[in-house]
């Protein structure tokens, strides 16, 4: 039996059109999962090598469940990432008209896509969450919702019928998916990578935040994202979810995890992989002082330093 990967199905999700831009899907089984949750434990017990869930959206930030799963539970790895363009289509019964529509469900990510869309054409429409965009369709099918928003490419699998197409409040929506495995060494640099960590705030302090962003800034690494999590230990107490330009290789990037494990209360690396649609000759150049070489050079001068060989 091949290796599988788990994914947010059911069959006709975004995730799974992403997932199958991916080469190695040829030879792997593709098995859909109801939620980003089990998805994620089929990993955990063993019972999927990967799982493939959406992470961020470029209009709403991150997919605050699989943030949240990422950031607690048994430790996982990011091994890859896909970026996919979003559009969205009105899927009804066949037979069904605009006016004939009085409830609507999609993925709660698919909302704030599609809102102004839903208060133009559809002001009345009760909203109701599906487990995903597919499961929507599905939903639709069984005949418990009017319509749902999804990928065109779900109609078929459904037997439903495109109503209206290429919805989307913002130009140019993209929704990043990762790919999700148990630990293990991550894979070599490309020269176009980034990282993934949560961190945990060892106190309360003015500045807490910038001190955290400080060890990325003096390095010169750029980041990706920035997103707060609620630890649920109270009000006000937050983890960062960031991802930073580079791999744990590069020197600068080592040095400034070295420096948050050092001030942190927890840090969770949660892996370097390659950037989605871009290369090396894309990257900005370093910034002076940033490169593996300089760090090298430096680390000798002080070791040269402390045997009084300057
Ligand atoms: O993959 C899907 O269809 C999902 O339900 C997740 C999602 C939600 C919104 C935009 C892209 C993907």
């Amino acid at each position: 039996m091949p290796a599988s990967y788990a994914y947010l199905g059911p069959e006709g999700t975004f995730t799974e059109v992403a997932l199958r831009t991916l080469p190695e899907t040829a030879t792997r089984e593709l098995v859909p999962y109801v939620s980003v949750q089990s998805a994620l434990d089929a990993v955990r017990t063993g019972e999927a090598e990967a799982a493939f869930v959406p992470i961020e959206n470029s209009v709403e930030g991150g997919i605050t469940t699989t943030l949240d799963e990422l950031v607690a539970g048994q430790p996982l790895m990011i091994y890859r990432e896909v970026l996919l363009s979003i559009t969205f289509a009105l899927l009804v019964r066949p037979g069904t008209k605009l006016s004939d529509i009085k409830t609507v469900t999609a993925h709660p990510a698919a909302q704030p896509q599609v809102r102004n869309w839903l208060k133009a054409h559809l002001p009345d429409a009760a909203w109701e969450s599906a487990a995903s965009n597919a499961d929507g369709a599905r939903l639709v099918q069984e005949g418990r919702y009017d319509a749902a928003f999804a990928g065109e490419f779900a109609a078929g699998p459904y037997g439903l019928e495109v109503l209206e197409s290429d919805i989307h409040d913002a130009e140019n929506a993209q929704t990043r998916f990762v790919l999700v495995g148990r630990p293990a060494r991550p894979a070599a640099p490309t020269g176009a990578d980034k990282t993934s960590v949560v961190l945990w705030q060892r106190d309360d302090h003015p500045g807490g935040l910038r001190d955290l962003l400080g060890e990325f800034a003096t390095r010169g690494i750029n980041l990706m994202l920035l997103q707060s999590r609620p630890t649920g230990a109270g009000i006000g107490n937050y983890c960062f979810c960031i991802d930073a330009e580079g791999h744990i290789s590069d020197r600068r990037v080592a040095d400034a995890l070295m420096g948050l494990k050092r001030s942190c209360l927890q840090v969770r690396y949660l892996g370097s992989y390659p950037r989605a649609e871009v290369t090396p000759a894309d990257v900005d150049p370093l910034r002076p002082g940033t490169s593996d070489e300089e760090f090298v050079a430096a680390a000798d001068w002080v070791a040269r330093c402390q045997d009084g060989r300057f």
